[in-house]
C-alpha cells in the first residue's frame, strides 16, 4: 500500500471544557475519497482544519505528504491544499474568473495564458458555462456558486481537497448533481478528498471509506460496505439507521 498522504498520530485538542479531538489517529491514502460524519460538535471541522494548519493540535502529530506540519510553512501548505466550505465565501467584488485564480495568483503559479487555460478547464470540469467567468458571485445561483467554490479550491492543482459540508446549503436535486460531479472530478483528477457531511446517505455514497466521529473520537473508519455489515458501536448502528440496509 502507498504511504499515507495524511497521518494523525494521537492528536488531542481541548477548548476549555470541550474535548474537540481525543487521541485521534488515522491515515488517509493518496487518491482516497474519505467522508467524515458525526454528531454536531463531534470534532469534524477541527479535524479538517488541522490538515491545513488552521488549527494546531495540543498534543500528538499531524503529517501531510510526509512532513510534520508543525515544522512547515503553513502559508505554503495552505496554497497546496484546496479548501471549500458551506456558503463558499467567494469574494463578492471579484468576478468568477478572478475568484478562481486568486490563490494561484498569490504564488505566481501561472502565466496569463496558463491562467486562461486553467479557468476554461475548471469551468468545464465543474459543469459551468464559460460565459459565467465574467459574472460576479451575486449574479449566480446557489448551486453555481458552490461549483465556483469547488473550481476555486482546485485552481492551484492541489493534491488534497478539504470540503466542509460543501453541499449543505443547496436543494436536494442540485445536491445530487453536485455529488455526481464531485465523484467524477475525483475519478478524473486523482485528488485526495476529505469531505465532511451531516448526511449519512451522502457519506456512504461518496466515500471510499467513511470516518464516523463522536465526542472527539474516531468511532469507526471503514468502507461503506463494512460499516453497513458491521457497525462497531450502537452509535454507528443508530447513525446508519435505515441506510444500513441498503
Ligand atoms: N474556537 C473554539 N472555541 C471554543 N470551542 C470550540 C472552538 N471550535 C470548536 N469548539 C468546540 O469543539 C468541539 C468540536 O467542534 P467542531 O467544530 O470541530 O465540531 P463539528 O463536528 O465540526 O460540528 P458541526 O457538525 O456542528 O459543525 C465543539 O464542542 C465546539 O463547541
Amino acid at each position: 500500500m502507498a504511504a499515507p498522504i495524511i497521518t494523525f498520530e494521537h492528536v488531542g485538542k481541548v477548548y476549555g471544557e470541550a474535548e474537540a479531538l481525543v487521541d485521534f489517529s488515522l491515515n488517509v491514502f493518496p487518491g482516497e475519497f474519505l467522508t467524515v460524519i458525526g454528531t454536531s460538535g463531534s470534532g469534524k471541522t477541527t479535524f479538517l482544519k488541522m490538515i491545513n494548519g488552521l488549527i494546531a493540535p495540543d498534543s500528538g502529530r499531524v503529517e501531510v505528504e510526509g512532513e510534520d506540519i508543525a515544522q512547515v510553512d503553513l502559508i505554503a501548505l495552505r496554497r497546496r491544499i484546496g479548501y471549500t466550505i458551506q456558503g463558499v465565501g467567494l469574494f463578492p467584488h471579484m468576478t468568477v474568473a478572478q475568484n478562481m485564480v486568486y490563490v494561484p495568483d498569490l504564488s505566481g503559479l501561472f502565466s496569463p495564458e496558463e491562467k486562461r487555460a486553467q479557468i476554461e478547464r475548471l469551468l468545464t470540469l465543474v459543469g459551468l458555462e464559460q460565459d459565467l467567468a465574467g459574472r460576479y458571485p451575486g449574479e449566480l445561483s446557489g448551486g453555481q456558486r458552490q461549483r465556483v467554490g469547488i473550481a476555486r479550491a482546485l485552481a492551484a492543482n492541489p493534491h488534497i481537497l478539504l470540503m466542509d459540508e460543501p453541499f449543505g446549503a443547496v436543494d436536494e436535486i442540485t445536491r445530487r448533481r453536485l455529488q455526481r460531479e464531485i465523484k467524477a472530478i475525483h475519478g478524473e483528477l486523482e485528488v485526495t478528498i476529505i469531505f465532511i457531511t451531516h448526511d449519512i446517505r451522502e457519506a456512504l455514497k461518496l466515500g471510499d471509506r467513511v470516518a464516523v466521529m463522536d465526542e472527539g473520537c474516531l468511532v469507526q473508519l471503514d468502507t461503506p460496505e463494512a460499516l453497513r455489515q458491521a457497525p462497531a458501536t450502537p452509535f454507528v448502528a443508530e447513525l446508519l439507521g435505515d441506510e444500513g440496509n441498503g
